[in-house]
């Protein structure tokens, strides 16, 4: 029974990046964002984005994988900064006609030819 309830919450937080993609298009929609949403202004937008979550880091120091000695409050914020970048990339792929999804797949696949494991 505990077992089944992980299960089903795991499936609820489990999102495909075309969920997402279409979300940020509704978001933008509704609000009339749309004709700020250019390649460019997406580009800046994340890269902004990024520095902020470059901040989260700056002068701590090296970082324990998994990051046991943040405050929660610091994680939920780290949480927020990365899902900014990913939400923009997502949103610039999206708008330049690039599917993510594929072009991430095949790119895994291109970097396992390059860098071959033997
Ligand atoms: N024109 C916009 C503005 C915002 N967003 C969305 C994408 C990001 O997930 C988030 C960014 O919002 P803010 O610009 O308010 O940035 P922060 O959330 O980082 O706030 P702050 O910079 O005050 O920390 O909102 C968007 O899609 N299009």
């Amino acid at each position: 029974m505990g077992e089944e309830k992980e299960n089903a919450e795991e499936k609820m937080v489990e999102i495909s990046l075309k969920d997402l993609s279409r979300k940020l298009e509704e978001f933008a929609r509704a609000r009339d964002w749309e004709k700020y949403h250019s390649p460019r202004n997406l580009l800046l937008a994340m890269v902004g984005e990024v520095g902020e979550l470059s901040e989260i880091f700056q002068w701590r120091g090296e970082v324990d994988k998994g990051l046991p000695n943040w405050e929660e409050s610091d994680k939920e914020h780290l949480g927020e900064e990365l899902s900014d970048v990913l939400l923009y990339l997502i949103r610039l792929s999206d708008i330049c006609g690039i599917d993510l999804g594929v072009a991430a797949t095949k790119k895994l696949v291109k970097n396992a030819i390059k860098y071959p494991a033997n």
